[in-house]
């Protein structure tokens, strides 16, 4: 290794969490080398285009290609031989019973093993199950002796807690960097790789830091589940949950994030993750009851809401219902688990005509629904509407001309599954506004 602060560093996978913890890299002085085995997205990213969006990535991503810290490869071999750490950044999908799919981790874990050539330090930055690090460890001791060689090597855990939409800033940022490692050498070399990180570092076992990833996930959609299943009582109360949240809130031992009630969480992580550690715990036979109800009612809270629609809208066949925002979250062009695709399969079966825009989502879920009409404008997409639904409170919607809106559509019925529009305003502009939990005792006109 070339002193405490310029690392060699390789990092695998060049998803969301790949790519920009490369660029998080190559910004603080590391030579980065990010591979993947699909050589499609390679070829982009060596033409500085990302396999995702994110606003104003695609910038840094060509001002540290020039600077030369970081480059891209398909090419694993050079990957691993000329770094001196190297971070397993590849996907841990679901499988069917819910528990994290490792192959492509172990799979990396076999080609490292049969390929490393020096001491390596390898850094799990995949989120995974409790006991990956020892399952590591063994692929490439094995593959090592199958080699018949004895290079010694750490294992450490990494895990990354970025958000889509704000990934560089979170990686840039990070409220704390945990790091399971086992031996000085690698608690030495993650120290200087986070050198010029002002954050605490939480220094632990690799099974701590692995479990840590979990926990924080499952906390952050248990809060939200809470606050969902909190709006479904005030909607029969006449209370409205943004006050009660606001009110939570303020004690700072709650804190007013992640209290925001809506149509669920989706993404590619709280949901696969709160799966994974219900299964872990399932294996280990302990029941994880509070988990188990977040996730239900997360399952459910899309079906809670279309079911106030139809007891204000009665049947939906053959109405026109225009669906605003398909990605998750705004400022991501991801649609994985989004509530919006079991909005669109609910309003299919009950033979709504669905109309819908996106400003980045619409290509992804084009592919699932080919039959829902996609529209290049959000007022295109509103003409002749009976019924509009928000699901992601992007800006451009939030800003659109309502009253503008209001002449193109056939009825006023507007449901906002984010609360994120003003009802007092939707209401003086004479739309028929229902929120998630703020309407209370039925009373929506
Ligand atoms: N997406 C997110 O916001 C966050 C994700 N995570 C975790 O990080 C991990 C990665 O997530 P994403 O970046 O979303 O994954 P992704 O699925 O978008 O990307 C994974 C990449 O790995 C590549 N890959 C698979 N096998 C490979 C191999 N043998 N050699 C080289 N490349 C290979 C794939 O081609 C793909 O480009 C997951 O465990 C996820 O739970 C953690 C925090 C945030
Ligand atoms: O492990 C991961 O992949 C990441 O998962 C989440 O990040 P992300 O999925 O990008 O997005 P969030 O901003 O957490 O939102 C997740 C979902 O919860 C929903 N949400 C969020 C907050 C809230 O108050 N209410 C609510 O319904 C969002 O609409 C979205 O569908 C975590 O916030 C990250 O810390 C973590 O690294």
């Amino acid at each position: 290794m070339n002193g405490v602060t310029h690392l060699d560093v390789a990092v695998i996978g060049t998803g969301y969490v790949g790519t920009t913890t490369s660029i998080a890299f190559a910004a603080w002085d590391h030579k980065v080398i990010a591979v993947d085995s699909d050589q499609m997205k390679i070829a982009r990213l060596n033409q500085s285009i990302l396999p995702f969006y994110e606003e104003g990535l695609e910038r840094r991503l060509e001002r540290y290609r020039e600077s030369g810290n970081l480059s891209f490869t398909d090419d694993l071999e050079q990957g691993i031989t000329r770094s001196d750490v190297l971070f397993i950044a590849v996907g841990t999908p679901s499988s069917p019973d819910g528990s994290a799919d490792l192959s492509y981790v172990e799979m990396v874990a076999r080609q490292i093993g049969q390929m490393m050539d020096k001491y390596k330090v390898i850094v799990t930055k995949s989120t995974v199950p409790v006991g990956t690090g020892d399952k590591i460890k063994s692929i490439i001791t094995d593959e090592l002796k199958r080699r018949n060689l004895s290079f010694s090597f750490d294992i450490v855990s990494n895990p990354e807690f970025l958000r889509e939409g704000r990934a560089l800033y979170d990686a840039l940022h990070p409220e704390r960097v945990v790091i399971g490692c086992e031996t000085e050498t690698a608690r030495k070399t993650m120290a200087a790789l986070y050198e010029k990180v002002e954050a605490p570092m939480l220094y632990t076992t690799i099974r701590d830091a692995e479990m840590i990833k979990y926990a924080a996930n499952a906390f952050l959609a248990t809060k939200i589940s809470f606050v969902n299943e909190l709006a479904r009582l005030c909607d029969k109360m006449g209370t409205n949950i943004m006050k009660v949240a606001e009110g939570m809130g303020l004690d700072s031992r709650i804190g007013p994030q992640f209290l925001r009630a809506g149509i669920g969480y989706g993404g590619s992580c709280f949901p696969k993750d709160t799966a994974a550690l219900l299964n872990l715990a399932k294996e280990q036979e302990t029941m994880l009851p509070v988990l188990q109800a977040a996730s239900n009612v997360n399952r459910t809270q899309v079906s809670w809401f279309m079911e106030r629609i139809h007891h204000i809208m009665g049947s939906l066949a053959g109405k026109k219902v225009t669906l605003l925002g398909l990605t998750f979250k705004p400022e991501t062009d991801d649609v994985r688990e989004a509530p919006s695709l079991k909005i669109i399969e609910q309003l299919l079966q009950n033979k709504a005509i669905v109309s819908t825009y996106d400003p980045q989502g619409m290509e992804n879920v084009k592919k699932i629904y080919p039959q829902v009409a996609y529209k290049p404008t959000p007022y295109e997409a509103l003409e002749g509407a009976d019924a509009i639904i928000l699901a992601t409170e992007w800006r451009e919607i939030l800003d659109l001309d309502w009253t503008k809106v209001k002449d193109l559509i056939a009825q006023p019925y507007l449901f906002d599954g984010r609360n994120a529009l003003v009802p007092s305003v939707m209401r003086n502009l004479g739309y028929c506004y229902v929120g998630v939990g703020i309407d209370g005792r039925g009373d929506y006109h």
